[in-house]
C-alpha cells in the first residue's frame, strides 16, 4: 500500500493518532485509558442532561405556581408532563444519572483535578450546547403555534406567541453568544497546552535537529503553528456538531414522530443513502487535502528562504531563478488545488441535490395529511424544520465530509510529526550500530569509526586519539573529508558508527560552528548565548568586547539592549569575533572551533586565540591555516578516504613547508 493510500482512509490508525494527540489534555494516556476517557465524557454528558432537566423542572414548576395562567398559555402541558415524570419511576433514572457520574468522577479525581480547567470549560460549553438545542425545539413549537393562529385568523393567540417568540430570542442571544465565546476560549486553552507540549518535544533530545534531516517530516513550523490551531478548533467543532446532532436527533425525532411516522422512516432511508454516497465519492479528499497542506507550506517556505538569503541572491542576481523556483512551488499548490476543487465539485453534485430534496420530501409525505385535516397548518412547517434538523444530524458525514477530510489530513500530519519527535526521527537501518559515549574529564576517541547519519559513507575508520587538557588538537584535511562531522560526533549530534567516545559534560564545552550563529534578540542576549540567565555586568561585557576588537559595537548599534537583525547588520568577521566573545565569557574547559576564524585576518585570528590560550581552555579546532599550529600541540590529518594520521604540530609544520 502506498503512503497516499494509507492517508486516504478513515481507519484505526487515524483514530489512534487522533486519541494520542487529543486525549492528554483531558486525561493521561496509558494502557486502556482512552476507554476510560470516552466513558467519562459520556458520563459528563448524561450528568449535564439530567442537571439541565432539574433546572428546567424547578423553573417551570415555580413559574407555574406563581403565574399559573400565563404559564399554561405559553407552555401548555409542560408543567403537567414534568409532574407526571417526577411521580413516575422515571425520576429514579434521573437521580441515578446525577449520582453515577458524580461517583465515577470522584473515583477518578486524581487524574481529573489537575485538569479541572478544561473539564470545567467543557461542562459550561456542553450546558450551553444543550440550551441552544433546547431553544431550537422551543422555537419550532412557538413558530408552529403562531403560524396556525395566523392561518386561523386567531389574533389573540397570534400576538401572544409572537411575543413569546421575541422573548425566546432575548433569552437565546446571550446563550448563543456565550456558547461561541466559551468554545473559542476552550479552543485557545487547548491550543496553548498542545503547542507547548509539541514545542517541548521538539526541543528535547535535539528532535528539531534530527527532524531537519528526516525527509518524511516536511515543514515542522507549519505543523506546530497552523496544524495544531486547526486541530484544536476543529476537534471542538466536531465534538459539538456530533453532540448537537445527537440532541437534535432525539428531540426532533420525537417531534416528527408525533406528526408522521412514515416521515421518520423515509428520513432514515434517505440519510443512509446520503452517507454511503458521500463516503464513496468523497474518500479521495483526505489524501488530496494532505498534499495541499504540504504544498502550501513548501510555497511559504520558498519565500522565507528568499528572505533569509536576500543578500546572497542579490549578489548573484539570482532573481530570475528564485522567481521561477518560487512560482514553481506555487504552480504545485494550484495544481493540487485544482484537483481538490474538482473532487469537491463531484461531491457537491451529490450533496447539493441531496440537500434540495430535503425541502420536497417532508412536503410530499405530510401535505396529504393536512388536506384531509389530520394535522394543523403549522405542523407542516414544523415537520419540515424537524425533518431538516434530524436529517442534518443523520447526514453529519454528508455535510461535514469536506472539513472531515481536511481534519483527517491534519491529524495525520501531527501524528506523524509526534511519532518522529518521540522516536527521535533518525532514519536508522536495521541492525545499525552507534558510537558509545562516556563522560569524563578529558576528551578521547577509542577505535571510533564514524559514518554519515544514513550510514551511506564511512568518513573515518578506527580512529583513536587523546586530547589532554592544555594540549590542543588541530584537525586538518581536504574539504569533505569529515572534519566537521568529527566535531558533530563529539557534540553527540551524530553517532552512526562504532567505537567509544570519551568527553567532558557538554556544559564544560563550547562549540563554535562553521557559520556563526546570531540569535534573534538584544546584543546582551547575543553575548550571553546560550546561557542567557547569567548575571554579567556591563563592564565585564565591554571588557570582553575590547578583547575581541569590537569595543565600539555597543555605541554603534545603540547599546546592549538594541535588537537588530544581527546576521545582516554585522559582517561575517564581526560575527565570528562576537562568537569568540561568547567563548571568553563562558570560559569552557574545551572549545571546539570549526573554522571559527575563517573570515578574519591573520592578526585578528592570532589575537583571539591568544586571548583564550591565557585561560584554562583547551582547543579542538578545524582549520586550513598553518598559522593555527602555534596554538595546538597535535594535528589530526584526515585523508578523505577513511584514513587518518596524528602528528605533532612541529612535524606537520615541517611537512607543509
Ligand atoms: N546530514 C548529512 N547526511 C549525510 N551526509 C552528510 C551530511 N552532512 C554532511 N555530509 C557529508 O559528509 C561528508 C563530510 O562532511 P563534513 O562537513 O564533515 O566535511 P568537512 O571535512 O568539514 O568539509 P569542509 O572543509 O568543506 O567543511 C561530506 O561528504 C558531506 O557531503
Amino acid at each position: 500500500m502506498t503512503r497516499s493510500d494509507q492517508l486516504n482512509r478513515f481507519d484505526r490508525q487515524l483514530w489512534n493518532r487522533f486519541i494520542a494527540i487529543a486525549q492528554p489534555y483531558w486525561y493521561p494516556t496509558s494502557g486502556r485509558s482512552s476507554a476510560t476517557f470516552l466513558i467519562l465524557l459520556a458520563l459528563l454528558l448524561m450528568f449535564l442532561a439530567a442537571f439541565l432537566f432539574v433546572v428546567i423542572a424547578i423553573v417551570s414548576l415555580s413559574s407555574q405556581s406563581i403565574f399559573p395562567k400565563i404559564f399554561n398559555n405559553i407552555a401548555p402541558g409542560l408543567a403537567q408532563n414534568i409532574t407526571k415524570l417526577i411521580n413516575s419511576p422515571g425520576i429514579l433514572v434521573i437521580v441515578a444519572t446525577l449520582l453515577a457520574p458524580s461517583i465515577v468522577f470522584f473515583i477518578y479525581r486524581g487524574n481529573l483535578i489537575p485538569r479541572w480547567r478544561p473539564w470545567a470549560l467543557l461542562s459550561i460549553l456542553l450546558l450551553l450546547a444543550f440550551s441552544v438545542s433546547g431553544l431550537n425545539v422551543i422555537i419550532s413549537y412557538v413558530a408552529r403555534f403562531f403560524q396556525t393562529a395566523l392561518a386561523q385568523k386567531d389574533q389573540a393567540t397570534y400576538w401572544r406567541f409572537l411575543f413569546v417568540y421575541a422573548s425566546v430570542f432575548v433569552v437565546g442571544t446571550p446563550i448563543v453568544v456565550y456558547y461561541n465565546y466559551v468554545r473559542e476560549k476552550l479552543g485557545v486553552n487547548w491550543r496553548d497546552w498542545l503547542t507547548n507540549r509539541f514545542l517541548d518535544d521538539y526541543f528535547s533530545d535535539r528532535a528539531y535537529y534530527d527532524i531537519s534531516n528526516n525527509s518524511k517530516i516536511d515543514n515542522p513550523d507549519q505543523r506546530i503553528t497552523e496544524d495544531i490551531r486547526s486541530f484544536t478548533r476543529t476537534s471542538l467543532d466536531f465534538l459539538l456538531i456530533i453532540l448537537g446532532s445527537i440532541i437534535d436527533l432525539i428531540a426532533f425525532t420525537g417531534v416528527l414522530w408525533t406528526i408522521s411516522l412514515p416521515l421518520v422512516l423515509v428520513l432514515i432511508f434517505y440519510a443512509t443513502f446520503g452517507t454511503v454516497g458521500t463516503i464513496l465519492i468523497g474518500k479521495r479528499l483526505i489524501g488530496i487535502n494532505f498534499t495541499q497542506l504540504r504544498r502550501e507550506a513548501d510555497f511559504r517556505y520558498g519565500l522565507v528562504h528568499v528572505r533569509d538569503n536576500a543578500e546572497s541572491i542579490a549578489f548573484y542576481r539570482g532573481e530570475d531563478q528564485e522567481s521561477v523556483a518560487v512560482k514553481q512551488r506555487f504552480i504545485e499548490v494550484l495544481r493540487n488545488f485544482n484537483i481538490l476543487i474538482g473532487w469537491q465539485r463531484n461531491l457537491r453534485f451529490f450533496t447539493t441535490s441531496y440537500n434540495y430534496f430535503v425541502v420536497i420530501v417532508p412536503a410530499l409525505v405530510v401535505a396529504p395529511k393536512y388536506f384531509t385535516g389530520e394535522i394543523d397548518f403549522g405542523a407542516i412547517t414544523q415537520a419540515s424544520f424537524a425533518f431538516s434538523q434530524v436529517l442534518s444530524a443523520l447526514s453529519l458525514i454528508v455535510t461535514q465530509f469536506e472539513s472531515l477530510s481536511a481534519f483527517a489530513a491534519g491529524v495525520n500530519r501531527l501524528g506523524e510529526f509526534e511519532d518522529a519527535m518521540i522516536t527521535n526521527a533518525k532514519e536508522r537501518p536495521e541492525g545499525a550500530t552507534t558510537i558509545d559515549m562516556t563522560i569524563d574529564s578529558h576528551l578521547a576517541l577509542e577505535h571510533v569509526t564514524l559514518e554519515t547519519p544514513n550510514y551511506q559513507k564511512i568518513l573515518v575508520k578506527d580512529l583513536s586519539l587523546d586530547v589532554e587538557p592544555g594540549e590542543g588538537l588541530l584537525i586538518v584535511g581536504r574539504s569533505g573529508a569529515g572534519k566537521s562531522s568529527l566535531l558533530r560526533a563529539i557534540a553527540g549530534l551524530w553517532n552512526s558508527g562504532t567505537g567509544k567516545l570519551v568527553r567532558p559534560k557538554l556544559e564544560e564545552m563550547l562549540f563554535l560552528p562553521q557559520r556563526p550563529y546570531m540569535i534573534l534578540g538584544t546584543l546582551r542576549d547575543q553575548l550571553l548565548y546560550p546561557f542567557a540567565s547569567r548575571e554579567i555586568s556591563e563592564s565585564k561585557l565591554r571588557e570582553v568586547l575590547v578583547k575581541v576588537n569590537l569595543a565600539d559595537l555597543p555605541e554603534r548599534v545603540g547599546g546592549f539592549d538594541a535588537q537588530l537583525d544581527w546576521s545582516t547588520v554585522l559582517s561575517l568577521g564581526e560575527q565570528q569575533r562576537l562568537a569568540f566573545a561568547r567563548l571568553l565569557l563562558t570560559e569552557p574547559n574545551y572549545a571546539i572551533l570549526d573554522e571559527a576564524t575563517s573570515a578574519l585576518d591573520l592578526r585578528n585570528e592570532a589575537e583571539l586565540y591568544e586571548q583564550i590560550r591565557t585561560g584554562k581552555t583547551t582547543f579542538v579546532s578545524v582549520g586550513h591555516r598553518t598559522s593555527l599550529l602555534a596554538f595546538h600541540k597535535k594535528v589530526l590529518e584526515l585523508d578523505g578516504a577513511e584514513g587518518w594520521r596524528i602528528l605533532s604540530a612541529e612535524e606537520y609544520a615541517a611537512q607543509e613547508s
